[in-house]
């Protein structure tokens, strides 16, 4: 009894040690964790785990497999592989600060910096909670005279096969497609001598930057986003992806302001076409066929031009008069060109090959255009662009002066505006030349209450 007794005590004295051994060692290693993450610096210590991680890997079992995806798709023909160009893009974007070598630069036609990925660099990327190791090599090159050539290698573990290429790599392609369309460059186009000639459009104006009434710009961006979605139910209705607008409204309302917004939201190129510098319906037929898809074809003041005046108005033509003589410079050249040419366009019938495309009418005077060219199906939606509303003027003030937000002096200008007729241009110009903001909606007040006076004088 005594001799269990005894042991039974010394059996609880050892297990009483364990557990102040045990809470020993805690103390320990919780003062040891203080002190490390107190004393090491985070990038060390991560630096210490990564080189941990890659020794240990070495005696674990080799799991991993890659893919190559070399510049070129055959060495001697030289086919681009456009895989290659997408990983380029997209690897810059997952750098993180982490990175040790990385390739820096500025290119003439962009705002911002380069990055490039460097032989040296290896990146990590995570996609679905998995990760995935690029490395770039240059390819050795036998003939050394010969241009280098690049091939960038993908790691990763051999269980997400199936999920590299289902998901992965159309991921990485994705990314890079939305990357070449924000970045793309928009061009607009004029017809000169039978043929349209390309430069960049710099027309910085965006729906943001437009004054127009909130409701309306609502409208139109709707309009265009579901244009855009739209593909398989034009071909399931049989009718050619496009869509018409027609825009009116004094001068100075801002016409070509949205066109060139529009040309920016959607990223289409512009083809301006001058319909004085059209001379037959095969002539005009070849320029709109020569228009690439996603593009907006603009024919500006079209009243100008008398074909498309009514029918009933003494000087027009009717659409089966087929021609008429038209001055250009000192020549007189025979014009063929006809309505009944520009409505087949307008109908897709010379067009059906072109797709997304988008047309635009401007005319200051939309009592002068034939009815026939107004017609739904031809022009979709007709925009009226008029003179400047209250709200619209805030986006003025907050672009030119950078007021965000209420003023003292805004309902003295709203009474203004709805008292009186004024183009958006002419109070930007007002508000170009002052760079006090204050002083600027001072100076504003004072010229619309001149207009007010001016008009109640006249009438
Ligand atoms: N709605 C607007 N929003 C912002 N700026 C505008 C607007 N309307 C006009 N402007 C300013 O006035 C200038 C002239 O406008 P724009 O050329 O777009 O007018 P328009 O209606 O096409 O004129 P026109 O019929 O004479 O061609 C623009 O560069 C822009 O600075």
């Amino acid at each position: 009894m005594g001799l269990y007794t005894q042991s039974l005590f010394s059996s609880f004295r050892s297990a009483s040690t364990w557990f102040e051994v045990y809470a020993a060692f805690s103390t320990f290693m919780m003062l040891l964790r203080a002190a490390i993450n107190d004393l090491i610096p985070h990038q060390f210590r991560s630096f210490i785990v990564s080189k941990l991680e890659a020794f240990l890997s070495k005696y674990q079992p080799n799991n991993h497999v890659s893919l190559k995806i070399n510049q070129f798709w055959d060495k001697d023909a030289g086919d681009r592989n456009e895989l290659f160009d997408a990983v380029q893009d997209y690897l810059p974007t997952r750098i993180t600060h982490t990175y040790k070598s990385l390739k820096v630069g500025k290119l003439p036609f962009q705002k911002h910096l380069e990055l490039e990925v460097d032989e040296s660099e290896e990146v990590v990327d995570q996609f679905e909670g998995t990760k995935f190791t690029w490395k770039l090599h240059e390819d050795s090159n036998e003939e050394s005279n010969k241009q280098k050539k690049y091939s960038f290698e993908l790691t990763f573990n051999e269980k997400h096969r199936e999920g590299v290429l289902d998901r992965y790599i159309p991921h990485v392609l994705k990314t890079y497609e939305a990357m070449k369309a924000e970045r793309r460059i928009i061009n607009i186009y004029s017809r000169m001598d039978g043929y349209w000639s390309e430069s960049e459009l710099s027309h910085p104006a965006t729906f943001d930057s437009l004054a127009l009434s909130p409701q309306l710009k609502k409208d139109i961006m709707d309009d265009l986003d579901r244009f855009l979605r739209r593909k398989q139910l034009y071909k399931k209705v049989g009718k050619p992806w496009k869509r018409g607008y027609l825009l009116y409204g004094p001068p100075g309302t801002g016409k070509s302001s949205l066109i060139a917004a529009m040309a920016n939201y959607l990223k289409f190129d512009i083809y301006d076409l001058e319909l004085t510098s059209v001379y037959s319906n095969s002539d005009l037929m070849r320029s709109m066929k020569e228009a690439s898809n996603r593009s907006i074809v603009v024919i500006e003041d079209i009243d100008c031009n008398q074909e498309v005046h009514p029918r009933s108005t003494p000087n027009s033509l009717s659409d089966d008069q087929d021609s008429d003589s038209v001055n250009v410079g000192a020549k007189v050249q025979s014009k063929k060109f006809t309505l009944s040419g520009l409505l087949n366009y307008m109908d897709g019938l010379w067009s059906s090959g072109g797709e997304e495309r988008i047309i635009i009418l401007t005319t200051n005077h939309k009592e002068k255009i034939d009815p026939a060219l107004l017609r739904p199906g031809r022009m979709d939606m007709h925009i009226h662009l008029s003179f400047l509303e209250t709200k619209a003027f805030r986006v003025l003030a907050s672009n030119y002066l950078g007021i965000e937000g209420d003023h003292p002096l805004f309902q003295q200008i709203d009474d203004l505006l709805d008292k009186i007729q004024v183009t958006p241009a002419v109070v930007a110009e007002q508000l170009m030349r002052i760079e006090d903001p204050c002083a600027a909606l001072e100076a504003l007040v004072t010229f619309l209450k001149e207009m007010d006076k001016d008009c109640n004088s006249e009438s």
